[in-house]
C-alpha cells in the first residue's frame, strides 16, 4: 500500500517511545521506506538498533555524525519524506519546534521540511494542560502542523488522564490518510451505508439479516484513503469503525431512511451496501410477548424504499450506486432494479456463489450500469471497493 513512499518517524524522550517500534514495523510491512530520527534523550528509552533492524536504515541521532549516506543529512531526509510523524512528541520538542529552535537532528530536519508534519504529544496530564504547552500547540497548528489529540487513559506515572499517545494502529491511519493512494476523490462528498437493520418485534426480539457491514466498511475506508469526505450510515456491526469517517449509527430501516435521505441532500455519490429490511412488524409490542401453546404469526408492513426515494429526488450530477443481493436471475433482477429506481450503477452479488456475499472477506460481483455488465473475479472486499470507486470516478468524468 505504501510502495515507493518515504515516511520519516521522529522519536523523543517519552516512555511511549517503545510503541513506535511497532509503528515502524507496520509501515515496513506495507512496503514503506522508513527513516527514523531520535533525540539523544529518546535513546534512553529505546535503542536505535531496534529501529535500524526494523527499517534497514541508519537511525540518526547526532547532527554532527560524519558517518553519512547523504551530504547534508537533515536536508536530504526532509526533502525525501512524503510525510513526517513526531511521536511521541515531548513537551520539550513541542516547545522547541513552536519557537523556531533547531539545536539537534530532529528539530533541524523538521525545520527543513515542506511536507506534512504530524505531531503526537505524549506526556503527563499536568504537563499537557500547562498553558505554555497548550500555547505552543496552538502555535504549531497555526503554522500548519497537524497536532494529533492525545488519548485519555493510564499514564506511566500512575495517573489517569489526558496525554496518552494514541495506539500505533491509530497513528498508522494518520500516515495512511496522508500517503496511501492518489487523492483522486478529494472534495467529493460520499455517503455509504453498511450493515443490517433490526426491526423490533418487542423489547427483546427483532428481525434482522446476515449482513456484517464488511463490504460497506471497505468502501468507506478506501474512499477515505482516496481523499473523499465520507459519511457512513451503519447498522449494528462488529467491524472496527473507519477512522476519519463520520459514522451515523442506525438500528432500524426507518432510522436508515432518515439518516440517508438527510445525508443525500449534500452527497455527490451515494453507495448503498447496507441490507435494509423490506418489512417491519406492523405493531411493536411494549412488553415481551409471552409464549403460548400453538403457533403464532407476526403481521409485517413494508418499510420505506430508500433507493426509490433517492432515485426520485436525485440531484443534478449526483451518482447513486445500489447493491443487490439475489439468489436467482441475478443480472436480470438487478438490471430491472437499476432502471426502475433511477440508479446509475448496481453491484450484484449472489450469496450462493462461493467466496461471495455475507461475512466473507472476499466477494464476487458484477458491476452493472446502463451500458456495461462487468463481471469481476473473486477478490477481497477491499479490492472490490477500489474497483467500484474506479468505475464511479470514470463514469462521473
Ligand atoms: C522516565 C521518564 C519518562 C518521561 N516521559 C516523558 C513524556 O512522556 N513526555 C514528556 O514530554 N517528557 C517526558 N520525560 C521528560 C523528557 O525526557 C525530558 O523533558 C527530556 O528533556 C526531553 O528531551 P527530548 O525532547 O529532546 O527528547 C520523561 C522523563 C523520564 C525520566
Ligand atoms: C506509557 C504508555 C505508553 C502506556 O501505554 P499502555 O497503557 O497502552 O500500555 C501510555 O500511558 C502513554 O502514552 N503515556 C504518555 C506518556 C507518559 O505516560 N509519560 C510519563 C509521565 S506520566
Ligand atoms: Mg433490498
Amino acid at each position: 500500500m505504501l510502495k515507493g513512499k518515504n515516511v520519516l518517524l521522529c522519536v523523543t524522550g517519552s516512555i511511549a517511545a517503545y510503541k513506535i517500534a511497532e509503528l515502524a514495523s507496520r509501515l515496513v510491512k506495507l512496503h514503506c521506506n522508513v527513516d527514523v530520527i531520535m533525540t539523544k534523550n529518546a535513546t534512553n528509552f529505546i535503542n536505535p538498533i531496534t529501529f535500524e533492524t526494523l527499517t534497514g536504515n541508519k537511525c540518526i541521532v547526532d547532527t554532527f555524525d560524519r558517518n553519512f549516506q547523504f551530504n547534508v543529512e537533515h536536508v536530504s531526509l526532509a526533502k525525501k519524506a512524503d510525510c513526517v510523524m513526531i511521536a511521541p512528541a515531548s513537551a520539550n520538542i513541542i516547545g522547541k519546534i513552536a519557537n523556531g529552535i533547531a539545536d539537534d537532528m530532529l528539530t533541524t530536519t523538521v525545520m527543513a521540511c515542506k511536507c506534512k508534519v504530524m505531531i503526537s504529544p505524549a506526556m503527563n496530564t499536568n504537563m499537557y494542560d500547562n498553558p505554555i504547552v497548550q500555547d505552543n500547540i496552538a502555535r504549531l497548528r497555526r503554522f500548519g502542523y497537524e497536532v494529533i489529540e492525545p488519548d485519555s487513559g493510564y499514564l506511566a506515572c500512575g495517573d489517569t488522564g489526558r496525554g496518552k499517545m494514541p495506539s500505533p494502529e491509530s497513528l498508522l491511519w494518520y500516515i495512511l490518510k496522508e500517503t496511501a493512494y492518489e487523492k483522486d476523490m478529494k472534495g467529493i462528498k460520499l455517503c455509504v451505508t453498511a450493515g443490517p437493520t433490526r426491526e423490533a418485534i418487542d423489547p427483546v426480539r427483532f428481525i434482522s439479516n446476515n449482513s456484517t457491514g464488511k463490504m460497506g466498511y471497505a468502501i468507506a475506508r478506501m474512499a477515505m484513503l482516496r481523499g473523499a469526505d465520507v459519511t457512513l450510515a451503519s447498522g449494528k456491526v462488529d467491524v472496527p469503525p473507519v477512522p476519519f469517517v463520520n459514522i451515523i449509527n442506525v438500528i432500524s430501516a426507518q432510522d436508515m431512511y432518515d439518516a440517508v435521505t438527510e445525508e443525500a441532500k449534500n452527497s455527490d455519490i451515494i453507495i448503498k451496501a447496507a441490507a435494509v429490511a423490506d418489512y417491519t412488524p406492523l405493531n411493536v409490542s411494549d412488553n415481551k410477548i409471552k409464549k403460548k401453546d400453538g403457533d403464532m404469526s407476526i403481521a409485517l408492513k413494508r418499510t420505506k424504499d430508500i433507493i426509490g426515494t433517492l432515485g426520485e429526488h436525485k440531484k443534478e450530477g449526483q451518482f447513486i450506486c445500489g447493491f443487490s443481493m439475489e439468489t436467482e436471475n441475478v443480472i436480470a433482477n438487478s438490471k430491472d432494479k437499476l432502471i426502475k429506481k433511477n440508479m446509475d450503477m448496481i453491484v450484484a452479488n449472489n450469496v450462493k456463489v462461493a467466496g461471495a456475499g455475507f461475512g466473507t472477506d472476499t466477494n464476487v460481483v458484477t458491476i452493472i450500469t446502463g451500458e456495461d455488465n462487468i463481471e469481476l473475479p473473486m477478490m477481497s472486499k477491499e479490492d472490490v471497493a477500489s474497483k467500484i470507486l474506479d468505475f464511479i470516478m470514470a463514469k462521473r468524468r
